[in-house]
Protein backbone atom coordinates (compact mmCIF):
# COMPACT_ATOMS: atom_id res chain seq x y z
CA UNK A 1 0.00 0.00 0.00
CA UNK A 2 1.01 3.65 -0.52
CA UNK A 3 3.22 5.96 1.84
CA UNK A 4 -0.02 7.97 2.28
CA UNK A 5 -1.91 9.59 5.23
CA UNK A 6 -5.26 10.70 4.96
CA UNK A 7 -8.09 11.55 7.65
CA UNK A 8 -11.12 11.85 4.62
CA UNK A 9 -11.10 8.95 1.92
CA UNK A 10 -10.92 10.74 -1.31
CA UNK A 11 -13.58 9.95 -4.21
CA UNK A 12 -11.69 8.18 -7.07
CA UNK A 13 -10.78 9.74 -9.68
CA UNK A 14 -11.84 8.94 -13.77
CA UNK A 15 -10.54 9.69 -16.97
CA UNK A 16 -10.90 8.80 -20.11
CA UNK A 17 -9.61 10.05 -23.70
CA UNK A 18 -10.83 9.29 -27.41
CA UNK A 19 -9.02 10.00 -31.05
CA UNK A 20 -5.44 10.89 -29.89
CA UNK A 21 -2.66 11.25 -32.51
CA UNK A 22 -0.63 8.88 -30.43
CA UNK A 23 -0.79 6.39 -27.77
CA UNK A 24 -3.54 7.37 -25.96
CA UNK A 25 -2.82 5.38 -22.66
CA UNK A 26 0.44 7.31 -21.69
CA UNK A 27 -2.28 10.68 -22.25
CA UNK A 28 -4.43 8.84 -19.95
CA UNK A 29 -1.44 8.37 -17.47
CA UNK A 30 -0.42 11.85 -17.17
CA UNK A 31 -4.36 12.72 -16.25
CA UNK A 32 -4.80 10.23 -14.00
CA UNK A 33 -1.29 11.53 -12.45
CA UNK A 34 -3.34 15.07 -11.57
CA UNK A 35 -6.28 13.10 -10.31
CA UNK A 36 -4.06 11.41 -7.86
CA UNK A 37 -5.27 13.50 -4.76
CA UNK A 38 -8.75 11.60 -5.25
CA UNK A 39 -7.54 8.03 -4.15
CA UNK A 40 -4.11 6.26 -3.81
CA UNK A 41 -5.78 2.51 -3.35
CA UNK A 42 -5.38 1.82 -6.99
CA UNK A 43 -5.14 2.82 -10.13
CA UNK A 44 -5.95 0.96 -13.76
CA UNK A 45 -5.27 2.12 -17.16
CA UNK A 46 -7.08 0.49 -20.18
CA UNK A 47 -6.56 0.75 -23.89
CA UNK A 48 -8.40 -0.28 -27.07
CA UNK A 49 -5.93 -1.37 -29.99
CA UNK A 50 -6.38 -1.55 -33.62
CA UNK A 51 -8.32 -4.89 -33.40
CA UNK A 52 -10.91 -3.20 -31.47
CA UNK A 53 -9.02 -5.58 -27.97
CA UNK A 54 -9.17 -4.18 -24.54
CA UNK A 55 -6.27 -4.35 -22.75
CA UNK A 56 -5.73 -3.13 -19.15
CA UNK A 57 -2.78 -3.16 -16.71
CA UNK A 58 -3.73 -2.38 -13.35
CA UNK A 59 -2.58 -2.71 -9.64
CA UNK A 60 -3.10 -1.47 -5.52
CA UNK A 61 -1.44 1.55 -4.64
CA UNK A 62 0.00 4.97 -6.03
CA UNK A 63 0.03 5.18 -10.04
CA UNK A 64 3.40 6.28 -10.32
CA UNK A 65 4.39 2.78 -8.59
CA UNK A 66 2.25 0.92 -10.78
CA UNK A 67 3.31 2.08 -13.69
CA UNK A 68 6.91 1.66 -12.86
CA UNK A 69 7.05 -1.78 -14.18
CA UNK A 70 8.78 -1.04 -17.48
CA UNK A 71 6.38 -3.70 -19.12
CA UNK A 72 3.10 -1.38 -18.06
CA UNK A 73 2.50 0.08 -21.22
CA UNK A 74 3.35 -2.73 -23.59
CA UNK A 75 -0.37 -4.02 -24.43
CA UNK A 76 -1.71 -0.49 -24.37
CA UNK A 77 -1.83 0.16 -27.51
CA UNK A 78 -4.70 2.68 -29.27
CA UNK A 79 -6.34 6.14 -29.84
CA UNK A 80 -8.81 6.03 -26.84
CA UNK A 81 -8.44 4.76 -23.32
CA UNK A 82 -9.70 4.66 -19.70
CA UNK A 83 -8.46 5.02 -16.73
CA UNK A 84 -9.22 5.16 -12.64
CA UNK A 85 -7.74 6.01 -9.67
CA UNK A 86 -9.80 4.12 -6.51
CA UNK A 87 -10.93 4.99 -3.09
CA UNK A 88 -13.26 2.56 -1.53
CA UNK A 89 -16.42 3.45 -0.96
CA UNK A 90 -17.59 -0.16 -1.13
CA UNK A 91 -16.14 -3.57 -1.49
CA UNK A 92 -12.94 -4.90 -0.61
CA UNK A 93 -9.37 -3.49 -1.11
CA UNK A 94 -8.50 -5.81 -3.29
CA UNK A 95 -6.81 -6.09 -6.82
CA UNK A 96 -10.55 -7.65 -8.63
CA UNK A 97 -11.96 -4.18 -7.11
CA UNK A 98 -9.76 -2.08 -8.78
CA UNK A 99 -11.23 -0.39 -12.10
CA UNK A 100 -11.61 0.22 -15.12
CA UNK A 101 -14.01 -3.40 -15.12
CA UNK A 102 -14.00 -4.87 -18.25
CA UNK A 103 -17.22 -6.65 -20.03
CA UNK A 104 -16.59 -8.98 -23.13
CA UNK A 105 -19.38 -11.50 -22.68
CA UNK A 106 -21.68 -9.30 -25.05
CA UNK A 107 -20.70 -8.61 -28.80
CA UNK A 108 -20.32 -5.15 -27.74
CA UNK A 109 -17.68 -5.15 -25.37
CA UNK A 110 -16.82 -2.12 -23.26
CA UNK A 111 -14.92 -1.08 -20.00
CA UNK A 112 -16.22 1.24 -17.65
CA UNK A 113 -14.88 3.61 -14.67
CA UNK A 114 -16.89 4.68 -11.65
CA UNK A 115 -16.57 7.62 -8.73
CA UNK A 116 -19.17 7.48 -6.71
CA UNK A 117 -21.33 5.14 -4.56
CA UNK A 118 -24.51 3.47 -5.60
CA UNK A 119 -27.25 3.33 -2.66
CA UNK A 120 -29.02 0.15 -4.38
CA UNK A 121 -26.29 -1.79 -5.13
CA UNK A 122 -27.13 -4.85 -2.81
CA UNK A 123 -30.89 -4.86 -4.56
CA UNK A 124 -29.66 -4.71 -7.74
CA UNK A 125 -27.20 -7.58 -7.03
CA UNK A 126 -29.50 -9.57 -5.83
CA UNK A 127 -32.08 -8.90 -8.83
CA UNK A 128 -28.44 -9.41 -11.15
CA UNK A 129 -27.70 -12.65 -8.96
CA UNK A 130 -31.27 -14.30 -10.11
CA UNK A 131 -30.28 -13.77 -13.83
CA UNK A 132 -27.35 -15.73 -13.83
CA UNK A 133 -24.98 -12.88 -13.02
CA UNK A 134 -21.81 -14.01 -12.45
CA UNK A 135 -19.56 -10.87 -10.68
CA UNK A 136 -16.24 -10.26 -11.42
CA UNK A 137 -15.82 -8.38 -8.03
CA UNK A 138 -17.35 -7.13 -4.91
CA UNK A 139 -17.61 -3.52 -5.57
CA UNK A 140 -21.08 -1.69 -6.30
CA UNK A 141 -19.76 -0.03 -9.76
CA UNK A 142 -19.14 -3.05 -11.40
CA UNK A 143 -23.05 -2.98 -11.41
CA UNK A 144 -23.75 -0.27 -14.28
CA UNK A 145 -21.59 -2.67 -16.29
CA UNK A 146 -23.89 -5.97 -15.59
CA UNK A 147 -27.17 -4.68 -15.97
CA UNK A 148 -25.94 -2.90 -19.50
CA UNK A 149 -25.25 -6.80 -20.35
CA UNK A 150 -28.73 -7.89 -19.59
CA UNK A 151 -30.33 -5.38 -21.29
CA UNK A 152 -32.86 -6.12 -23.88
CA UNK A 153 -32.82 -2.71 -25.53
CA UNK A 154 -32.03 -2.62 -29.55
CA UNK A 155 -28.97 -0.27 -29.22
CA UNK A 156 -25.59 0.38 -26.73
CA UNK A 157 -27.33 3.65 -26.07
CA UNK A 158 -30.55 2.05 -24.96
CA UNK A 159 -29.16 -0.12 -22.97
CA UNK A 160 -26.57 2.34 -20.95
CA UNK A 161 -29.97 4.25 -20.44
CA UNK A 162 -31.93 1.56 -19.04
CA UNK A 163 -29.38 1.07 -16.82
CA UNK A 164 -28.55 4.03 -15.51
CA UNK A 165 -32.46 4.49 -14.72
CA UNK A 166 -32.05 1.14 -12.54
CA UNK A 167 -29.09 2.81 -10.20
CA UNK A 168 -29.47 5.16 -7.52
CA UNK A 169 -26.79 6.89 -5.52
CA UNK A 170 -23.93 8.96 -6.71
CA UNK A 171 -22.30 7.63 -9.76
CA UNK A 172 -20.39 9.95 -12.31
CA UNK A 173 -19.04 6.85 -14.73
CA UNK A 174 -16.84 7.04 -18.30
CA UNK A 175 -17.27 3.93 -20.61
CA UNK A 176 -15.49 2.83 -23.50
CA UNK A 177 -16.75 0.61 -26.33
CA UNK A 178 -14.37 0.21 -29.74
CA UNK A 179 -17.10 2.62 -30.92
CA UNK A 180 -17.72 5.46 -28.80
CA UNK A 181 -16.96 6.96 -25.45
CA UNK A 182 -19.61 7.40 -22.98
CA UNK A 183 -20.36 9.92 -19.93
CA UNK A 184 -23.14 9.27 -17.35
CA UNK A 185 -23.97 11.31 -14.53
CA UNK A 186 -26.96 10.70 -11.39
CA UNK A 187 -29.56 12.76 -11.57
CA UNK A 188 -28.22 14.92 -8.90
CA UNK A 189 -24.68 15.53 -10.18
CA UNK A 190 -23.30 14.76 -7.37
CA UNK A 191 -19.85 14.05 -8.54
CA UNK A 192 -18.17 15.75 -10.73
CA UNK A 193 -17.29 14.99 -14.24
CA UNK A 194 -16.23 17.11 -17.09
CA UNK A 195 -15.26 17.30 -20.70
CA UNK A 196 -12.66 18.77 -22.68
CA UNK A 197 -10.90 19.03 -25.85
CA UNK A 198 -7.00 18.94 -27.05
CA UNK A 199 -5.55 20.69 -29.87
CA UNK A 200 -5.14 16.84 -32.08
CA UNK A 201 -9.01 16.53 -31.60
CA UNK A 202 -9.04 14.05 -29.20
CA UNK A 203 -11.85 14.76 -26.40
CA UNK A 204 -11.44 13.70 -22.47
CA UNK A 205 -13.77 13.61 -19.97
CA UNK A 206 -12.51 13.03 -16.48
CA UNK A 207 -13.09 14.43 -12.76
CA UNK A 208 -11.41 17.70 -12.38
CA UNK A 209 -10.31 20.20 -14.86
CA UNK A 210 -7.13 20.21 -13.23
CA UNK A 211 -6.92 16.90 -15.47
CA UNK A 212 -7.53 18.43 -18.56
CA UNK A 213 -5.18 21.33 -17.92
CA UNK A 214 -2.13 18.32 -17.25
CA UNK A 215 -3.09 16.87 -20.38
CA UNK A 216 -3.65 19.69 -22.74
CA UNK A 217 -7.41 20.20 -22.74
CA UNK A 218 -9.76 23.16 -22.75
CA UNK A 219 -12.90 22.88 -20.76
CA UNK A 220 -15.81 22.38 -23.29
CA UNK A 221 -18.68 21.90 -20.41
CA UNK A 222 -19.80 19.72 -17.07
CA UNK A 223 -21.70 16.83 -17.52
CA UNK A 224 -25.35 17.64 -16.22
CA UNK A 225 -27.23 15.75 -13.73
CA UNK A 226 -28.68 12.90 -15.70
CA UNK A 227 -27.19 13.10 -19.13
CA UNK A 228 -25.44 10.48 -21.58
CA UNK A 229 -22.47 12.45 -23.15
CA UNK A 230 -21.11 10.31 -26.58
CA UNK A 231 -18.22 10.90 -27.95
CA UNK A 232 -17.22 9.32 -31.28
CA UNK A 233 -14.88 10.22 -34.64
CA UNK A 234 -17.77 12.64 -35.48
CA UNK A 235 -17.38 14.91 -32.43
CA UNK A 236 -19.43 15.36 -28.65
CA UNK A 237 -23.40 14.58 -28.71
CA UNK A 238 -25.54 15.12 -25.50
CA UNK A 239 -28.21 13.14 -24.60
CA UNK A 240 -29.46 11.73 -21.08
CA UNK A 241 -31.43 9.07 -19.45
CA UNK A 242 -33.86 11.08 -17.13
CA UNK A 243 -34.99 14.22 -17.25
CA UNK A 244 -36.30 14.26 -13.47
CA UNK A 245 -33.07 15.95 -12.35
CA UNK A 246 -32.07 18.31 -9.47
CA UNK A 247 -28.31 19.30 -9.26
CA UNK A 248 -26.85 18.25 -5.80
CA UNK A 249 -23.21 18.17 -6.05
CA UNK A 250 -21.53 16.70 -3.25
CA UNK A 251 -20.09 19.88 -0.97
CA UNK A 252 -16.77 18.49 0.02
CA UNK A 253 -15.58 18.54 -3.59
CA UNK A 254 -15.44 22.26 -2.80
CA UNK A 255 -14.38 22.03 0.67
CA UNK A 256 -11.36 19.44 0.48
CA UNK A 257 -11.61 16.69 -2.38
CA UNK A 258 -10.96 18.56 -5.44
CA UNK A 259 -7.55 20.34 -6.01
CA UNK A 260 -8.10 23.91 -5.81
CA UNK A 261 -6.89 24.73 -9.70
CA UNK A 262 -9.98 23.00 -10.63
CA UNK A 263 -13.02 24.74 -11.93
CA UNK A 264 -16.18 22.75 -10.83
CA UNK A 265 -19.53 23.78 -12.39
CA UNK A 266 -17.99 27.41 -13.29
CA UNK A 267 -16.82 27.58 -9.37
CA UNK A 268 -12.50 27.32 -9.01
CA UNK A 269 -12.21 25.66 -5.46
CA UNK A 270 -9.65 28.07 -4.52
CA UNK A 271 -11.62 30.61 -4.53
CA UNK A 272 -14.73 29.16 -3.14
CA UNK A 273 -12.29 27.81 -0.29
CA UNK A 274 -10.77 31.38 0.51
CA UNK A 275 -14.66 32.45 0.98
CA UNK A 276 -15.19 29.57 3.45
CA UNK A 277 -12.06 31.25 5.41
CA UNK A 278 -13.17 34.71 4.91
CA UNK A 279 -16.74 33.78 6.42
CA UNK A 280 -16.11 31.71 8.88
CA UNK A 281 -13.89 34.62 10.22
CA UNK A 282 -16.81 37.11 9.88
CA UNK A 283 -19.03 34.87 11.86
CA UNK A 284 -16.73 34.36 14.63
CA UNK A 285 -14.22 38.00 14.91
CA UNK A 286 -10.76 36.74 17.47
CA UNK A 287 -8.25 38.56 18.10
CA UNK A 288 -5.17 36.24 18.08
CA UNK A 289 -1.47 37.15 16.36
CA UNK A 290 -1.04 34.54 13.28
CA UNK A 291 -3.40 32.53 11.15
CA UNK A 292 -2.00 29.31 10.13
CA UNK A 293 -3.11 26.49 7.81
CA UNK A 294 -3.24 22.76 7.96
CA UNK A 295 -1.52 21.46 4.63
CA UNK A 296 -2.53 20.84 2.41
CA UNK A 297 -6.17 21.15 2.14
CA UNK A 298 -6.99 24.20 4.31
CA UNK A 299 -4.38 26.57 3.06
CA UNK A 300 -7.03 28.20 0.47
CA UNK A 301 -9.15 28.75 3.67
CA UNK A 302 -6.26 30.11 6.14
CA UNK A 303 -5.37 32.74 3.53
CA UNK A 304 -9.26 33.51 2.71
CA UNK A 305 -9.60 34.09 7.01
CA UNK A 306 -6.16 35.85 6.73
CA UNK A 307 -7.41 38.57 4.52
CA UNK A 308 -10.88 39.07 6.10
CA UNK A 309 -9.74 39.22 9.57
CA UNK A 310 -6.24 41.54 9.31
CA UNK A 311 -4.04 38.39 11.00
CA UNK A 312 -1.02 37.96 9.87
CA UNK A 313 -0.87 34.88 7.55
CA UNK A 314 2.00 32.32 8.21
CA UNK A 315 3.17 29.22 7.64
CA UNK A 316 3.14 27.28 10.72
CA UNK A 317 3.00 23.64 9.97
CA UNK A 318 4.85 21.97 6.95
CA UNK A 319 3.61 19.08 5.02
CA UNK A 320 6.19 16.24 4.64
CA UNK A 321 5.83 15.74 0.61
CA UNK A 322 6.17 12.31 0.62
CA UNK A 323 3.30 11.35 2.74
CA UNK A 324 -0.06 11.53 1.58
CA UNK A 325 -3.53 12.03 2.23
CA UNK A 326 -4.77 10.87 5.84
CA UNK A 327 -8.86 10.92 5.54
CA UNK A 328 -8.56 8.55 2.83
CA UNK A 329 -6.26 5.75 4.82
CA UNK A 330 -8.47 2.74 5.26
CA UNK A 331 -7.87 1.71 9.39
CA UNK A 332 -7.49 4.41 12.27
CA UNK A 333 -3.80 2.96 13.26
CA UNK A 334 -2.48 4.06 9.74
CA UNK A 335 -4.28 7.55 9.92
CA UNK A 336 -2.92 8.19 13.18
CA UNK A 337 0.58 7.08 12.28
CA UNK A 338 0.08 8.96 8.66
CA UNK A 339 -0.42 12.40 10.17
CA UNK A 340 2.86 12.39 12.42
CA UNK A 341 4.69 11.42 9.94
CA UNK A 342 3.01 14.08 7.66
CA UNK A 343 3.26 17.38 9.44
CA UNK A 344 5.43 19.03 12.09
CA UNK A 345 5.75 23.04 13.40
CA UNK A 346 7.89 25.66 12.18
CA UNK A 347 8.64 26.67 16.11
CA UNK A 348 9.82 30.75 15.43
CA UNK A 349 5.63 31.41 14.06
CA UNK A 350 3.91 29.41 16.78
CA UNK A 351 6.17 29.88 19.96
CA UNK A 352 4.51 32.71 22.22
CA UNK A 353 1.99 33.38 20.08
CA UNK A 354 -2.04 33.41 19.83
CA UNK A 355 -2.75 31.22 17.03
CA UNK A 356 -6.08 30.73 14.46
CA UNK A 357 -5.73 27.51 13.54
CA UNK A 358 -7.80 27.34 10.01
CA UNK A 359 -8.72 23.63 8.89
CA UNK A 360 -11.20 22.52 6.08
CA UNK A 361 -13.23 20.09 8.43
CA UNK A 362 -12.91 17.59 11.50
CA UNK A 363 -13.86 14.09 10.47
CA UNK A 364 -12.12 11.73 13.18
CA UNK A 365 -10.43 14.22 15.36
CA UNK A 366 -7.17 12.72 14.70
CA UNK A 367 -5.63 15.48 12.74
CA UNK A 368 -7.16 18.36 15.00
CA UNK A 369 -6.16 16.56 17.96
CA UNK A 370 -2.49 15.72 17.12
CA UNK A 371 -1.58 19.52 15.60
CA UNK A 372 -3.16 21.24 18.61
CA UNK A 373 -0.74 19.11 21.02
CA UNK A 374 2.14 20.00 18.52
CA UNK A 375 1.24 23.36 18.41
CA UNK A 376 1.11 23.47 22.47
CA UNK A 377 4.21 21.93 22.76
CA UNK A 378 5.82 24.36 19.82
CA UNK A 379 4.71 27.12 22.51
CA UNK A 380 1.74 28.62 21.45
CA UNK A 381 -0.07 30.45 23.98
CA UNK A 382 -3.11 29.69 22.88
CA UNK A 383 -5.05 27.81 19.59
CA UNK A 384 -8.26 28.61 18.47
CA UNK A 385 -9.75 25.93 15.88
CA UNK A 386 -11.80 27.66 12.92
CA UNK A 387 -13.18 25.11 10.31
CA UNK A 388 -13.99 26.37 7.17
CA UNK A 389 -16.84 24.32 6.63
CA UNK A 390 -19.59 23.01 9.34
CA UNK A 391 -19.65 20.49 11.94
CA UNK A 392 -19.49 17.32 9.46
CA UNK A 393 -22.42 14.77 11.46
CA UNK A 394 -24.20 12.69 8.99
CA UNK A 395 -22.69 10.09 6.93
CA UNK A 396 -22.45 10.32 2.69
CA UNK A 397 -23.76 7.22 0.94
CA UNK A 398 -23.07 8.74 -2.43
CA UNK A 399 -18.78 8.54 -2.76
CA UNK A 400 -16.99 9.65 -0.04
CA UNK A 401 -16.11 6.87 2.70
CA UNK A 402 -17.88 8.41 6.01
CA UNK A 403 -20.49 5.81 6.28
CA UNK A 404 -20.99 5.22 9.68
CA UNK A 405 -22.09 7.96 12.13
CA UNK A 406 -20.29 6.40 14.49
CA UNK A 407 -16.73 6.68 13.21
CA UNK A 408 -17.60 10.77 12.45
CA UNK A 409 -16.76 13.02 16.23
CA UNK A 410 -19.39 15.41 14.94
CA UNK A 411 -21.83 12.93 15.32
CA UNK A 412 -20.95 11.87 19.04
CA UNK A 413 -19.71 14.45 20.52
CA UNK A 414 -21.10 18.49 21.04
CA UNK A 415 -18.83 21.09 19.58
CA UNK A 416 -17.96 22.16 23.07
CA UNK A 417 -17.47 18.52 23.91
CA UNK A 418 -15.04 17.90 20.60
CA UNK A 419 -13.17 21.68 21.49
CA UNK A 420 -12.22 19.83 24.98
CA UNK A 421 -11.07 16.30 23.13
CA UNK A 422 -8.68 18.35 20.53
CA UNK A 423 -7.78 20.29 23.58
CA UNK A 424 -8.29 23.90 22.10
CA UNK A 425 -8.64 27.00 23.41
CA UNK A 426 -11.68 27.83 21.29
CA UNK A 427 -13.51 25.77 18.37
CA UNK A 428 -15.79 27.76 15.56
CA UNK A 429 -17.67 26.14 12.98
CA UNK A 430 -18.48 27.52 9.43
CA UNK A 431 -22.33 27.80 9.52
CA UNK A 432 -24.10 26.12 6.46
CA UNK A 433 -25.28 29.31 5.04
CA UNK A 434 -21.96 30.55 4.69
CA UNK A 435 -20.99 27.47 3.26
CA UNK A 436 -23.10 27.94 0.61
CA UNK A 437 -22.77 31.23 -0.20
CA UNK A 438 -19.03 30.80 -0.10
CA UNK A 439 -19.33 28.34 -2.80
CA UNK A 440 -22.38 30.44 -4.34
CA UNK A 441 -23.26 27.99 -7.43
CA UNK A 442 -25.56 29.35 -10.16
CA UNK A 443 -28.27 27.16 -9.09
CA UNK A 444 -31.74 28.38 -7.92
CA UNK A 445 -33.32 24.92 -6.41
CA UNK A 446 -33.73 24.42 -3.09
CA UNK A 447 -30.65 22.80 -1.96
CA UNK A 448 -28.88 25.53 -4.22
CA UNK A 449 -27.11 22.88 -6.16
CA UNK A 450 -25.45 21.74 -3.40
CA UNK A 451 -25.67 18.14 -1.06
CA UNK A 452 -24.75 19.91 2.28
CA UNK A 453 -26.29 16.44 3.94
CA UNK A 454 -23.01 15.62 5.61
CA UNK A 455 -23.80 18.65 7.69
CA UNK A 456 -27.26 19.04 7.69
CA UNK A 457 -28.94 15.39 7.16
CA UNK A 458 -31.09 16.77 4.49
CA UNK A 459 -30.25 13.67 1.67
CA UNK A 460 -31.33 15.09 -1.49
CA UNK A 461 -32.34 11.41 -2.47
CA UNK A 462 -33.98 8.27 -0.39
CA UNK A 463 -31.12 6.09 0.58
CA UNK A 464 -32.62 2.73 -0.07
CA UNK A 465 -30.46 0.08 0.75
CA UNK A 466 -28.40 2.23 3.74
CA UNK A 467 -31.61 3.79 5.28
CA UNK A 468 -32.77 0.82 7.60
CA UNK A 469 -29.35 1.10 9.19
CA UNK A 470 -28.65 4.43 9.19
CA UNK A 471 -32.31 5.56 10.75
CA UNK A 472 -31.37 2.88 13.53
CA UNK A 473 -27.74 4.95 14.04
CA UNK A 474 -28.50 8.27 13.86
CA UNK A 475 -31.45 7.48 16.38
CA UNK A 476 -29.04 5.59 18.85
CA UNK A 477 -26.64 8.52 18.15
CA UNK A 478 -29.87 11.00 19.11
CA UNK A 479 -28.92 12.91 15.63
CA UNK A 480 -32.66 13.82 15.03
CA UNK A 481 -33.84 14.99 18.56
CA UNK A 482 -30.64 17.15 18.68
CA UNK A 483 -31.77 18.83 15.29
CA UNK A 484 -35.02 19.27 16.47
CA UNK A 485 -33.66 21.16 19.59
CA UNK A 486 -31.37 23.31 17.12
CA UNK A 487 -34.62 24.28 15.50
O1 LIG B 1 -10.59 14.79 11.59
P1 LIG B 1 -9.79 13.89 10.72
O2 LIG B 1 -10.37 12.50 10.70
O3 LIG B 1 -8.35 13.87 11.04
O4 LIG B 1 -9.97 14.36 9.19
C1 LIG B 1 -9.91 15.69 8.76
C2 LIG B 1 -8.58 16.04 8.16
O5 LIG B 1 -8.32 15.21 7.02
C3 LIG B 1 -8.18 15.99 5.86
O6 LIG B 1 -6.85 16.25 5.52
P2 LIG B 1 -5.90 15.13 4.90
O7 LIG B 1 -4.81 14.86 5.84
O8 LIG B 1 -6.72 13.98 4.51
O9 LIG B 1 -5.36 15.64 3.51
P3 LIG B 1 -4.61 16.96 3.00
O10 LIG B 1 -3.14 16.75 3.20
O11 LIG B 1 -4.97 17.01 1.58
O12 LIG B 1 -5.11 18.14 3.75
C4 LIG B 1 -8.85 17.29 6.20
O13 LIG B 1 -8.32 18.35 5.45
C5 LIG B 1 -8.57 17.46 7.66
O14 LIG B 1 -7.30 18.01 7.89
N1 LIG C 1 -14.65 6.58 -4.25
C1 LIG C 1 -15.30 6.04 -5.24
O1 LIG C 1 -15.81 6.69 -6.14
C2 LIG C 1 -15.44 4.55 -5.11
C3 LIG C 1 -15.96 3.80 -6.29
C4 LIG C 1 -16.52 2.46 -5.86
N2 LIG C 1 -17.71 2.63 -5.08
C5 LIG C 1 -15.48 1.64 -5.08
O2 LIG C 1 -15.65 1.37 -3.94
O3 LIG C 1 -14.47 1.27 -5.59
MG1 LIG D 1 -6.29 18.47 5.43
Amino acid sequence: MPNEVKSLNDECGVFGVWGVEGPAAKVAYSGLHALQHRGQEGAGILAIDANKRLNRYRGQGLLGAIFDDPHAFDRLHGNAALGHIRYATAGSHTINNVQPFMFENTETHFALSHNGNLTNADTLKEMLRKTGTIFQSDSDSEIFGDLIEISNQDTFLGRIKEAANQMHGGFAYVLLSPDAMYAVCDPNGLRPLVVGRRKDGAVVICSETCALDQVQAEYVRDVQPGEVVIVDDSGIKIDHFTEDTELTICSMEYVYFARPDSVIHGVSVHEARKRMGALVARENPTKADVVIGVPNSSLSAAMGYAIESGIPYEMGLIKNQYVARTFIEPTQERRERGVSMKLSVVKSVIKDKDVILVDDSIVRGTTSRFIVKMLKDAGAKSVHVRIASPDLKYPCFYGIDIQKPSELIGANHSVEEIKDIIEADSLKYLSVEGLIEAIDLDCDNQYHGLCTAYFDGKYPTPLYDYQETYDAEAKRLHLYEEDEVNG
